[in-house]
C-alpha cells in the first residue's frame, strides 16, 4: 500500500514539476499521452479554467487537492476543440524553472490549506467528463426520458450480471451463435421497439431475409438453375428456357418447380438453399478459418442470389419487402449501396441503370404511400473495386450522370468489395479527380479502413477518403490506427458508419468488447450504426447491430443518452435535404416521445 502511494506520489510529482497544475482537461492529455507516449497538456487558455488537481503523498498518507476556479465542464464545444486527439503534440508550455518550484511547494502545501476532497469526489468528477465526452453524452434528459433510462439501464444491468455470472455474453459471441440468446433479451426487444431513424450502410440485395428468397422467389414459375464448375449455383428466370451456357461456364438449365416434383425431401433441400444464401452456420471457426474464407463464401452468395433479384418482378417486389423489413424493425429511411446491375425480363430484355434507378424510386414512393411516416430511399451507386482503374473511371462518369439525372435519388458513388483483396483508393485516385477537374460535384461515401493490416496501402484508404471530402465512410474500422485522420475527419463531422456484426462475421474482430469503436464511442465521435449486409448474417434491419453496439461497444457506459444520439446522427449525416431532414427528425421525434413513454411506463 505504503509502496504504491509512493509511486503514484513519485509519478505526480515528477509530472508537476514538468507540466505545473493539472487542469480538468487532464483526461484527454492523459489519453493522449496513452496513445502517442508524448506528454502533452492542452492548450493554454484552457488550462486555467476548471480544477486543478494536486496529488500529494506524504508518508503513510495520499491527499488530492482541488483548486476550483470555474465549475466543472462548463459547456462543452465541438468535440475535437474540447479532446485534444491522441498522437497530435499539444504545446509544451508548462512552467519550469521557479515557476515549477513554486507550484511544487504549492502542491505540497496545499492541502494543508484547502479543504481536500474525497477519492469519491475526485472519481464522480472524472466519471462525469468522461460521461460528457461520450457519444450523446451532452444530451439532456426530459423527466420521462431519465425514467425510461433509469427502466433500460436497471434490464441491462440484469442482463450484464448474469452475463458476467455465467460468462455468456452475446456481443463477445459470434453472432451465429449469440442470435438466440440475443432475441430472449429484454434489451433487444426494446431496442427492436426503438425508432432508430435510418439505415446509411446497407447493401442492395442483402437487406431481405434469405428465406423470402428461398420461399417465395425460387418457388416463382420459370426458375431455372445451373451448377458452375466450381459448384456454385446460378438461377435464371426464362421463358422458353434460356440457351444451354458452355459447359466452362455453368451446367445445363433445371427448372426448379421439375427439380422439386422430383425430390424426395422438399424441406431438406430448400433448407440446403438457404445455407447456400446465408454465411450462417454452427461452427463458423471451422467453416471460415481465415478473412479471405469468410470473403469467398460472402462473394459467392452475391453470385447465386444474383439472377433471383435481377428479375424484373423479383426485383420490384425484393425493394418493397425489404422496405417492408425495416419499416417493422422501426427504421423510417436507407441509403442503399447499390451497384445497379442489370435488370432482366422474362422475355431476355435487359433494363438500363435508369431504369433501376426509376424503379427504386416507384417502389419506395408506392411503399411510403401506403406506409404512414417512412420517408424513402437514396441510391449510393457502387462498383467493385476488383475492377482496374478504366473501369472506375466509365463508373465516375455514370454516377455522375445518374446524379444528375436523379439529384433526389442518386446520393453519390462508393467503392465496395473486399478491401484487402481490392484496389486501393490511391490506385483510383485519377478517376476519382475526374468529377473535380469537371466542376461537378458527385459526393463519395467510402468503404475505408475495413481491415487489420495497418500501415498498408489499403489500411491508407482512410487518407483517401479524408483528402477527397468523403461525406460518410463506411466502416472506418481501421481509423483509431490514423490519428490525424481521426483528427481532422471529426473536424471536418465526417461520421463513421459502423457495422459491429459483419465487422465480427467478417473477422475483423471476434468480441464486440474490443471494437475500436467502443474507443471512438467513448470520446463521442460521430457515427451511425448500420447492419451492411443483415441478411447474409441471419439479423434483420438495425436491431440486433444496435444490440452489439449498446451492449458490446458501449458497455454500461451506453444509455439512453447514446441510442438517442445514434438515432438523431442517422438522421443527420443522411443526404437528405435540408427541408426533408427537418420533416424526418420531426416524424422521428413523435416516435420517439411515444417509445419513450411506454418505456417510462413500464413496471419497475
Ligand atoms: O462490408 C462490406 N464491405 C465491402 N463490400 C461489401 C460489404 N458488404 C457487401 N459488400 C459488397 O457489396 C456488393 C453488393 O452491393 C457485393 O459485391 C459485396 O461484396
Amino acid at each position: 500500500m505504503v509502496s504504491s502511494c509512493g509511486r503514484i506520489f513519485f509519478q505526480h510529482v515528477v509530472t508537476i514539476v514538468h507540466w505545473g497544475l493539472l487542469s480538468s482537461d487532464a483526461t484527454p492529455a492523459l489519453l493522449n499521452s496513452a496513445y502517442s507516449h508524448t506528454p502533452s497538456v492542452s492548450d493554454g487558455p484552457r488550462r486555467q479554467r476548471g480544477v486543478q488537481i494536486l496529488l500529494v503523498s506524504l508518508p503513510g498518507l495520499t491527499l488530492l487537492g482541488f483548486v476550483v476556479s470555474d465549475p466543472v465542464s462548463g459547456p462543452v464545444r465541438f468535440p475535437s476543440e474540447q479532446f485534444p486527439l491522441p498522437g497530435i503534440p499539444m504545446p509544451v508550455d508548462g512552467p519550469s524553472g521557479w515557476p515549477a518550484l513554486l507550484s511544487l511547494l504549492l502542491a505540497v502545501a496545499m492541502p494543508f490549506f484547502c479543504s481536500a476532497i474525497s477519492i469519491d469526489e475526485a472519481w464522480n468528477q472524472l466519471l462525469m467528463r468522461e460521461k460528457m465526452m461520450q457519444l450523446g453524452g451532452q444530451l439532456v434528459l426530459t423527466e420521462q426520458e431519465e425514467l425510461a433510462n433509469e427502466r433500460l439501464m436497471a434490464l441491462k444491468k440484469a442482463e450484464v450480471t448474469q452475463a458476467m455470472r455465467t460468462q455468456k455474453f452475446p456481443p463477445s459471441m459470434h453472432f451465429f451463435r449469440a442470435k438466440t440468446l440475443i432475441e430472449k433479451s429484454e434489451v433487444f426487444n426494446i431496442l427492436k421497439k426503438m425508432p432508430k431513424g435510418a439505415a446509411l450502410h446497407v447493401h442492395d440485395f442483402s437487406i431481405l431475409s434469405m428465406n423470402w428468397l428461398v420461399k417465395n422467389v425460387t418457388y416463382r414459375p420459370h426458375c431455372h438453375f445451373c451448377v458452375t464448375p466450381s459448384g456454385y449455383l446460378k438461377f435464371k428466370f426464362a421463358y422458353p428456357a434460356p440457351p444451354t451456357p458452355k459447359p466452362a461456364e455453368c451446367s445445363e438449365w433445371v427448372l426448379l418447380e421439375k427439380y422439386r416434383k422430383e425430390l424426395q425431401n422438399v424441406t431438406e433441400f430448400d433448407n440446403r438453399l438457404l445455407q447456400t444464401f446465408t454465411l450462417m452456420t454452427e461452427n463458423p471457426e471451422v467453416a471460415y478459418a481465415n478473412q479471405d474464407a469468410v470473403w469467398s463464401k460472402f462473394n459467392s452468395i452475391f453470385f447465386t442470389i444474383s439472377g433471383l433479384v435481377h428479375y424484373a418482378p423479383v426485383f420490384r417486389d425484393y425493394v418493397f419487402q425489404a422496405l417492408e423489413e425495416f419499416y417493422q424493425d422501426n427504421v423510417l429511411y436507407l441509403e442503399l449501396r447499390a451497384m445497379l446491375f442489370p435488370v432482366y425480363e422474362l422475355n431476355g430484355t435487359v433494363h438500363s441503370q435508369e431504369w433501376s434507378v426509376k424503379t427504386y424510386r416507384e417502389v419506395a414512393c408506392m411503399f411510403a404511400e401506403k406506409h404512414p411516416g417512412f420517408i424513402g430511399i437514396k441510391i449510393i451507386y457502387s462498383d467493385h473495386r476488383v475492377k482496374n482503374v478504366s473501369f472506375i473511371m466509365k463508373s465516375i462518369q455514370t454516377a455522375m450522370t445518374l446524379r444528375t439525372m436523379f439529384p433526389r435519388m442518386v446520393a453519390g458513388f462508393d467503392l465496395v468489395g473486399h478491401e484487402d483483396t481490392g484496389h486501393s483508393l490511391y490506385d483510383y485516385r485519377e478517376a476519382l479527380m475526374i468529377p473535380t477537374l469537371h466542376g461537378v460535384k458527385l459526393p463519395y461515401f467510402f468503404h475505408a479502413g475495413e481491415t487489420d493490416w495497418q500501415g498498408t496501402s489499403i489500411d491508407r484508404n482512410l487518407l483517401v477518403a479524408l483528402i477527397l471530402n468523403s461525406t460518410r465512410i463506411g466502416h472506418g474500422f481501421a481509423l483509431t490506427k490514423h490519428p490525424a485522420v481521426w483528427a481532422d475527419s471529426w473536424k471536418k463531422d465526417i461520421p463513421i458508419e459502423v457495422c459491429p456484426i459483419s465487422n465480427q462475421v467478417l473477422k475483423l474482430v471476434s468480441d464486440l468488447r474490443n471494437h475500436p469503436a467502443a474507443v471512438l464511442m467513448a470520446t463521442g465521435y460521430p457515427m451511425v450504426i448500420s447492419s451492411d449486409d443483415p441478411a447474409v448474417f441471419g439479423a434483420k434491419g438495425l436491431s440486433y447491430d444496435f444490440y452489439e453496439a449498446f451492449m458490446g461497444i458501449g458497455g454500461m457506459a451506453a444509455d439512453l443518452r447514446t441510442l438517442k444520439q445514434l438515432a438523431m446522427n442517422s438522421i443527420r449525416f443522411s443526404t437528405l435535404m435540408d427541408i426533408d431532414k427537418k420533416a424526418a427528425m420531426k416524424t422521428w421525434e413523435e416516435r420517439w416521445n411515444k417509445f419513450v413513454a411506454d418505456l417510462a411506463g413500464r413496471p419497475k
